[in-house]
């Protein structure tokens, strides 16, 4: 089976404390992998390991066969890799528009100072990702929002707004840190819609989420941890019916794996 990114014996340790444990497993091209698990369990450890924020103590991630571990996030998401960026990441001040353009200098043939100095082939270039930032704009249903300042978003489209500047960086692997935090049923729907979307585009989507309904919808696959361990791999139903997940959830009091 060919892989898009495999993940090998990843092990992630914090002076005594071990965050990940020996996870190994593969994601598919164009699939949508959840990794869940209950708080603690080392979701956003093996996340940060795969976007390479975090260097793994032990084990590696390979992307289309490469190993990616070690380089630096920024090599690792012009590679195709791309954790949606954190709300902090997010230019407040600046409108949902200019925020998508500077994104896509990720990509760019100049840098930022190009951007900013005005150089010929960065206002070339700033032309293109206008373009690109109006279909993304569009494709994700912020046409409303275009010029308003990000800071007054609502939640949801502030959200949809980090997945529009991973989308900018032009993603093979797109990496969604609890994309359905914080929404109502409405928003949850519709970013779930969005998701789908947007792996209809091509993009492979791995996503750390605690919402059980939205996962289990979602997801093709779903990997669970538990103390820093893979406990389970499988298809939703799979994952539902497993009675080591079933028990990693028992007594948890703020979430439930969605039966
Ligand atoms: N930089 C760090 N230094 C020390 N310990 C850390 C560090 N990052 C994470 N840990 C520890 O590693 C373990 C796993 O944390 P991680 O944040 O990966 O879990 P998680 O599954 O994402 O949790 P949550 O669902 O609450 O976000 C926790 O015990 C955490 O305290």
């Amino acid at each position: 089976m060919d892989y898009i990114l495999e993940v090998s014996n990843l092990t992630k340790r914090y002076g005594g404390l071990i965050a990940n444990s020996g996870i190994s497993f593969g994601v598919k091209e164009h699939e949508i992998l959840s990794v869940i698990g209950p708080n603690g369990a080392g979701k956003s450890t093996l996340f940060k390991q795969i976007a390479s924020f975090v260097t793994p103590t032990e084990g590696e991630v390979r992307f289309r066969g490469e190993r990616i571990s070690g380089l630096s996030p920024h090599k690792v998401a012009r590679l195709g890799v791309v954790r949606t960026f954190q709300e902090t990441t997010i230019f407040k001040t600046m409108s949902v528009r200019d925020n998508i353009i500077i994104a896509h200098q990720l990509r760019a043939r100049t840098g930022l100072a190009g951007f900013f100095f005005g150089t010929r082939t960065a206002r070339e270039d700033e032309a293109a990702f206008a373009r690109s930032a109006d279909e993304i704009i569009d494709f994700l249903g912020l046409g409303h929002q275009r010029h308003e300042i990000a800071s007054n978003l609502p939640h949801g489209h502030l959200r949809a707004l980090g997945i529009a500047i991973g989308l900018a960086t032009n993603p093979a692997v797109l990496l969604l840190d609890e994309p359905f935090a914080g929404m109502n049923h409405d928003e949850t729907r519709r970013a779930v819609e969005i998701v789908r979307a947007v792996r209809a585009r091509g993009v492979t989507i791995l996503l750390v989420e605690h919402d059980m309904p939205a996962v289990m919808n979602i997801s093709d696959r779903i990997v669970v941890l538990n103390f820093g361990q893979k406990i389970a791999e499988g298809t939703p139903k799979e994952i539902q019916e497993n009675q080591n997940v079933i028990d990693a959830y028992l007594g948890v009091e703020d979430e439930s794996i969605g039966m």
